[in-house]
């Protein structure tokens, strides 16, 4: 294939006019989407509405008067469509790990006699820290690990909680979200999905497919900035059911009457903790108007043709100097892909310095997210290309690009 028949598959790309709709560089090809999304043109002008208008002029009376105080439940209403979940049990709330947390502590309290959160040796770290935090305040709770083709024979009646990532930050495979929540529930146990690497590229039914419990950045495929607070899902039949561990004034029934006892709110807000932070809650509102219009069907349809296109031109090119580290069956994987090379860092490198940016994984993957809302077949092409390049030159074998910086 040439670069102009690559233009033609662009060109009859429906999701193409969305790619307008963010700030992207001319001479960098971004492919770190999965990590932090790029910045849509909305999100300054709006930023900058909010702060100097409403909170500039109109102060303390924009909790009212521009209805700050339920920003958390309006803006986690436009992710009903995303993730296939109703507006009313949605919400954006603290940061990932915090939203893990507490609703983790409040599955587990909810399975009196149960002592097991069930979980995936190769879970991303903070998921295993936050169940391995949970069970310092519950000696009484444990976390279990298994190989991840153990899970399903691991769900026992002693499973409070079986606790997973949807799409593998390093692998990108992806689990049978429904299949596994059928097992759970046949022996009692809830489910609580990390959605980090799946939400807003990958079609999710939680719904559909019977999950309790979810939560995910807002960052990545989300597009909310650097930072970006987190959003947490909550079946509306377990909402009575289930009570915040960390119980805080804006999670009240009537925060305003500043009454002494906590009483939960009726509904999902009694997720809340503390005050949210509006400016963040900005920038994720246009992250999220981003997918205004967009089907989430077209959006996975995309995100599949687009990684199985890469890995196709990554093979292609460099023959046997990489080995394709992911599923190869789309429907196993989410939106993106890793390769391995025993140098795979300093690879990486060399491509971000040639304009190409994803991110490296230890201990061996250099890993490129495809965000179907910006990302094209030309940036693959592009990709490929610069990576074949460098593998053939050993261009990446260079003390700059060997000497390790402290975010990768
Ligand atoms: C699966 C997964 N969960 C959680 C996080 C991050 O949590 P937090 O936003 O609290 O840093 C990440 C990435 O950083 C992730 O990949
Ligand atoms: N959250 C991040 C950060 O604050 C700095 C650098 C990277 C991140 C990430 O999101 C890492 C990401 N979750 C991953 O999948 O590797």
């Amino acid at each position: 294939m040439n670069l102009e028949q690559v233009r033609t598959l662009d060109a009859a790309d429906r999701l193409r006019p969305v790619r307008d709709r963010f700030v992207l560089r001319d001479g960098v090809i971004y492919l770190d989407g999965n990590s932090l999304g790029a910045l849509p043109k909305a999100t300054a002008p709006h930023l900058a509405e909010v702060v100097e208008r409403q909170w500039g002029e109109d102060l303390i009376t924009s909790w009212n008067k521009h209805g700050w105080i339920d920003w958390p439940q309006r803006i986690a209403a436009k992710l009903a469509p995303i993730v296939g979940a109703k507006p009313n049990e949605l919400l954006i709330a603290d940061s990932t790990t915090v939203c893990l947390f507490k609703l983790l502590a409040a599955a587990v309290a909810a399975q009196p006699g149960r002592s097991s959160i069930l979980t995936e040796e190769a879970n991303f770290p903070t998921d295993l820290y936050a169940a391995q935090g949970l069970a310092t305040l519950r000696p009484d709770v444990r976390p279990r690990t298994v190989p991840r083709e153990d899970i399903p024979s691991a769900i026992d009646q002693d499973t409070a909680v079986l606790f997973l990532t949807h799409v593998d930050y390093r692998s990108g495979l992806r689990h049978d979200m429904a299949a596994l929540n059928e097992t759970a529930h046949a022996m009692g146990a809830l489910t609580l999905w990390d959605l980090s690497h799946s939400a807003g590229a990958v079609e999710l039914e939680l719904n559909r497919s019977g999950c309790d419990l979810a939560v995910g950045c807002g960052y990545k495929y989300l597009n909310g900035g650097p930072g970006a607070p987190a959003f947490l899902y909550v079946s509306e039949r377990l909402q009575g059911r289930l009570q915040s561990p960390l119980s805080g004034w804006m999670g009240h029934a009537a925060p305003f009457a500043f009454a002494g006892k906590y009483e939960p709110a009726p509904d999902i807000r009694r997720f809340l903790t503390g005050t949210p932070s509006i400016l963040a809650l900005a920038a994720l509102d246009a992250g999220l108007d981003t997918f205004g219009g967009v089907a989430v069907a077209d959006l996975e349809a995309k995100s599949q043709e687009l990684t199985r296109f890469f890995i196709e031109a990554v093979e292609d090119r460099c023959g046997s100097e990489t080995q394709l580290a992911s599923p190869r069956d789309p429907k196993a994987r989410g939106s993106h892909v890793c390769f391995a090379h025993p140098q795979g860092y300093a690879v990486m490198q060399a491509l971000i310095a040639r304009g190409i940016v994803g991110d490296f994984r230890p201990p061996d993957l250099i890993r490129f997210g495809f965000a179907p809302l910006y990302n094209g077949y030309e940036d693959a092409w592009h990709a490929a290309d610069a990576l074949a390049a460098i593998l053939s030159t050993r261009e990446w074998d260079r003390p700059r690009f060997l000497e390790w910086q402290k975010v990768t």
